[in-house]
């Protein structure tokens, strides 16, 4: 499969692959995300063991992105493992790993379970579920962030990411960049997941749209664009040596060439790969190559973190 865009002679690079927990849990899906135009895949955020998740209707659409409350449902690590281990590295396309342990120690067993098997996959560790009832999510307790970081950065060795929930404060900013600053094998940063505990209410009946949780759930999509930004840009300002993975309210190429701007080093989709299907990544890069055009860019670092400030 091509994965890559031609534009002007030059060759770009393909910057798209999906969020993780969208078109990622069952194997049919990860290989329709190989047989796509996307750059890379990511598997859906894996526990120790299988869950179903929470109950429906768990996922919702909704005028300005979606809200969902899915509640971790995976097939277990050992089954994205096994996967990791039959997967055929030799092509272009990269697979990330996405592990989500509702405990330290279930990270541990996870993160040493593939460094064991010593594949060219990357993991995204995820530190900002906000689903899991009774869980907070550990992106914001920052001394257990540091923790984490500190007993996973030196059994994983090699680069990984983490998987980062969107922050509001400049304070914030300023403390987890401090924290990811002391793993140098913490390569990259994946900004932003849902905004956590959203509630979306039907007008008519009066109720909650969604079942888990009273109704509370994560907002992502076009809502949560301008927070995805700032997340991008706060940590591309903040994070010199490593790179960050943006996520949040790309729907086209125009949203795609934003985070970019804002320093963006990639980018994930997730509401819009939800509505629109593993197509949408030949319509992302052919929009993208053509932004870039009209603007006389030849390479994503032509334009990458050059945002202007008045
Ligand atoms: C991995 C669990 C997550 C979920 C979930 O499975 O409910 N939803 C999100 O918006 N972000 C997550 O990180």
């Amino acid at each position: 499969v091509d994965i890559s865009t031609s534009i002007s002679g030059t060759t770009l690079p393909n910057v798209f692959f999906n969020a993780s927990g969208v078109w990622c849990q069952h194997e049919d899906e990860l290989q329709a995300m190989v047989e796509s135009h996307s750059g890379a895949l990511i598997t859906k955020s894996a526990t120790l063991a299988p869950r179903q998740g929470n109950p429906s209707p768990r996922y919702l659409p909704l005028p300005l992105g979606s809200i969902s409350s899915m509640g971790l449902p995976n097939e277990g690590y050992e089954y994205y493992l096994r996967y990791a281990c039959s997967f055929n590295y030799s092509r272009t396309k990269p697979l990330f790993i996405s592990l989500s342990g509702l405990s330290l120690g279930d990270s541990v067993k996870m993160v040493e379970a593939f460094v064991a098997a010593d594949l060219p996959c990357m993991l995204e560790i995820n530190f900002s579920c906000p689903n899991v009832p009774g869980k907070p999510q550990l992106g914001y307790d920052f001394e257990a962030m540091d923790a984490a970081l500190a007993t996973l950065a030196p059994l994983i060795k090699k680069p990984f990411g983490i998987k980062l929930p969107p922050f509001f404060d400049i304070a914030h900013f300023d403390l987890v960049a401090a924290v990811c600053q002391k793993y140098s094998n913490l390569a990259f940063l994946t900004c932003v997941n849902s905004i956590g505990n959203g509630l979306a209410i039907d007008f008519e009946t009066e109720t909650a749209l969604i079942k888990p949780k009273d109704g509370y759930g994560g907002l992502s999509g076009a809502m949560i664009l301008n927070t995805a930004l700032a997340n991008v840009n706060a940590f591309y300002r903040r994070l010199p040596d490593k790179q960050i993975i943006g996520v949040g309210g790309v729907a086209s190429g125009k949203e795609a060439f934003l985070h970019i701007l804002a320093g963006a080093s990639a980018v994930q989709i997730g509401t819009q790969l939800m509505e629109e299907g593993p197509a949408v990544f030949e319509r992302l890069n052919k929009e993208l190559a053509e932004i870039m055009a009209a603007k006389g860019y030849n390479t994503i670092e032509d334009f990458r973190g050059r945002l202007k400030t008045l």
